[in-house]
C-alpha cells in the first residue's frame, strides 16, 4: 500500500491536503482541473516537493524524509526524459547507474528492457534518430531497468498522436502488470484513465480525494469533476 497520510503541501499561495491509500499493484489515474496540483502531488511522492506535514508510506516504510533517489520510485515526465547526446542503450543504462560503466549482467538487463519495449536493433541510435513513439519507448526502457515498485507518469505521451498514445498506454499496462508495479498517472484525457487504470484519484479545490473506481467516477462524476470533464 502507498499511504498518503494527512498530506499538507504548500507552494506559495497554493495548498493541497488530504489522505489517500493506494493498493500495491493498483493502476491509478490522477485527475483534476488545470492547476489543481496533480504534478505537485507526483513531485511530493517522488521527493522533489517537501511536505508541510503528513507522511508518505510505502509498504510500511516511511519515505517522507528520504531523498528522491532512495525512494522505490521511477518517474516519466512529458519532456526531457532522454539525454540527446547519449544512445538508447546509454540512456536506458542511466536507470541502473549514472556514474560508471555497467557490468555484463547490468548490460544484459538493459538489453532485455530495450527488447521488451520493442527497440531491439536501435540500441546505438541517439534520440534524434528515433520517432516520437520510439523515444517514449526508450524512456520506458530506462524505467524498466530501474526495477522500482512505483511508477509515476506525468503526461509522458501527451505529445504523441492518439493511436501512438494508445499503443504506449497499452504497453505500460502490460509492463506494470508483468512486474506488479503500482502506477500513478496524471492525465488530462479521461479516455487514458479508462484505458489503463482501475481507480482515479481526484484532486480539486485544494483537496486530495481517496481513489474511487475509474468507470463509476467518470460515468457519474462528482461536482468537482463535472466542470473539468465538460459534462
Ligand atoms: N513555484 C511555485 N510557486 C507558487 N505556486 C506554484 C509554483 N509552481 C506551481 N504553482 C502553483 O501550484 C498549483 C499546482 O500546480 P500543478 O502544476 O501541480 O498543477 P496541475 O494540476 O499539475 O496542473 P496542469 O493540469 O495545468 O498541469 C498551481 O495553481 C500553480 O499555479
Amino acid at each position: 500500500m502507498l499511504r498518503l497520510n494527512a498530506l499538507d503541501i504548500r507552494k506559495g499561495e497554493f495548498r493541497l491536503s488530504g489522505t489517500a491509500d493506494i493498493k500495491a499493484g493498483a493502476r491509478v489515474a490522477v485527475i483534476g482541473p488545470s492547476g489543481a496540483g496533480k504534478s505537485t502531488l507526483l513531485e511530493a511522492i517522488a521527493g522533489f516537493q517537501p511536505l508541510d506535514s503528513g507522511k508518505i508510506l510505502w509498504r510500511s516504510d516511511d519515505l517522507t524524509a528520504r531523498a528522491p533517489g532512495k525512494r522505490p520510485i521511477a518517474m516519466l515526465f512529458q519532456d526531457g526524459n532522454l539525454f540527446p547526446h547519449l544512445t538508447v542503450a546509454q540512456n536506458a543504462g542511466l536507470g541502473i547507474n549514472p556514474n560508471r560503466k555497467l557490468t555484463p549482467d547490468e548490460m544484459k538487463t538493459v538489453e532485455v528492457a530495450i527488447s521488451r519495449v520493442g527497440l531491439s536493433g536501435m540500441e546505438g541510435r541517439k534520440p534524434a534518430e528515433l520517432s516520437g513513439g520510439q523515444q517514449s519507448r526508450a524512456a520506458l526502457a530506462r524505467v524498466l531497468v530501474q526495477q522500482r515498485d512505483l511508477l509515476l507518469l506525468d503526461e509522458p505521451f501527451a505529445a504523441l498522436g492518439p493511436a501512438l498514445k494508445a499503443e504506449m498506454l497499452d504497453l505500460v499496462k502490460e509492463i506494470v502488470a508483468e512486474r506488479n508495479i503500482t502506477l500513478l498517472m496524471v492525465s488530462h484525457d479521461p479516455d487514458d484513465a479508462r484505458r489503463i487504470t482501475d481507480e482515479v484519484l481526484l484532486i480539486a479545490e485544494g483537496k486530495l480525494h481517496p481513489p474511487a473506481p475509474t468507470a463509476d467516477t467518470l460515468d457519474n462524476p462528482p461536482a468537482a469533476l463535472r466542470e473539468y470533464l465538460g459534462t
